[in-house]
């Protein structure tokens, strides 16, 4: 089989491997789309993300959909032919993470894309078919890759807390801000803001039912909350940029009482934060690192038709052009990129 192996920052080679065999409780998928995530660009680019270093090859990717094509011995939840989605982080099942719910901190994931594990820019995966899920003819494929970074969204909004009449503060219109408040509107916000600094990006918030989206280099955004909020402060905050600037002043629109959800990944550990607005204000902060039992949600979701996720791919190339793919998903008004592997 192909796989698109990154061998060097910068380098990908089209490379033949040995075509997996399932084991007992895995199914064989020969994938069809693969989202190209912030965090493939970022290992594409510079080769880590903090203390993961590829060292080794590796096949990136982590947003996949496709067709199973044969099942372990063990398997009696899926068939061959079924349509599926793959969720990328297997835990260990037995620490106390895992038993407890939370399987998405146990330190013993094994996380596609995430060195030493490949990923899926390869035409087979062998997956453990309890992280595989079944996509309804009404979901497709493409669609199907994107119930990661909407898992994304929909465990920011959980951490959050986000309820029916909440106003929501989404930072940074990147895929992960916009599914954020995607997922904040079907947990029932009802006003719901959207920042970015690229004009795009925010022209594509408004456009995809954010209440008001806000350049931020333009606009006075402390303005705008206190205009949808009657100059109380939001509900939730849902930092999804990254962004030093904005992870500083994400306190700076949430109501007292209220809650602020960090999601983002600054570029350096330490940024200062007002300990007393947090204290004073009685603020709820949370981390929110990945996901846990969201993608039978997600897959719901798009079932319904209540997200966009298809609206968000700007651009869909071959495996072939893998470089063209990781090209292209650089640029600054740049959403998605998808990439297919048909024959
Ligand atoms: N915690 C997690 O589990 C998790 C999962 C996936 C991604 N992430 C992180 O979440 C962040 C968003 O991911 P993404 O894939 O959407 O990234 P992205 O880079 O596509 O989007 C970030 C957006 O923030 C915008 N931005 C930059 N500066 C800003 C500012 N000062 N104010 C408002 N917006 C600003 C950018 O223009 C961009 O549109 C990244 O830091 C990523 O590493 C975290
Ligand atoms: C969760 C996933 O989308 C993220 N990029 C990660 O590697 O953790």
């Amino acid at each position: 089989m192909r796989a698109a192996v990154l061998t060097d920052p910068g380098e990908f080679e089209l490379r033949e491997r040995a075509r997996p065999d399932p084991a007992p409780d895995e199914v064989l998928v020969r994938i069809r789309r693969v989202g190209v995530c912030g965090s493939d660009v970022h290992y594409y680019e510079h080769g880590r993300i903090g203390d993961y270093v590829v060292e080794d090859p590796l096949v990136l990717g982590h947003e996949s959909a496709g067709e199973v094509v044969a099942v372990g011995e063990a398997v009696d939840s899926l068939e061959p032919g079924a349509r599926v989605t793959l969720e990328p982080g297997v835990p260990c099942r037995r620490c106390p993470h895992c038993k407890r719910g939370s399987y998405h901190l146990c330190p013993d994931v094994t996380f596609m894309a995430t060195p030493p594990h490949d990923g899926a820019f390869v035409e087979y995966v062998a997956w453990p078919a309890d992280f595989v899920y079944e996509l309804p003819d009404s979901v497709s494929l493409g669609e199907g890759a994107l119930c990661e970074p909407l898992s994304v969204g929909i465990h920011a909004c959980r951490r959050g807390g986000v309820a029916p009449g909440d106003s929501v503060l989404v930072t940074g219109a990147g895929p992960i801000g916009l599914l954020a408040a995607d997922a904040a509107r079907v947990a029932g916000a009802t006003t719901v803001l959207v920042t970015d600094v690229v004009p795009e990006k925010v022209a594509r918030a408004e456009r995809r039912g954010a209440d008001q989206a806000v350049d931020v280099t333009e606009v006075d955004l402390g303005a705008v909350v206190d205009e949808h909020t009657d100059g109380v402060g939001v509900d939730v905050v849902v930092e999804a940029s990254g962004a030093t600037a904005s992870i500083q002043s994400a306190l700076d629109g949430v109501r007292r009482g209220g809650t602020v959800v960090f999601v983002g990944l600054a570029p350096e550990a330490e940024v200062p934060i007002d300990v007393l607005d947090i204290v004073d204000g009685e603020l709820d902060v949370h981390g929110s690192f990945r996901y846990a039992n969201t993608y039978p949600a997600a897959v719901d979701l798009l079932a319904q038709g209540a997200v966009d996720v298809a609206g968000l791919v700007d651009a869909e190339h071959s495996l072939d052009d893998v470089d063209g793919a990781f090209q292209r998903a650089t640029a600054p008004d740049v959403v998605k990129v998808m990439v297919t592997l048909d024959r």
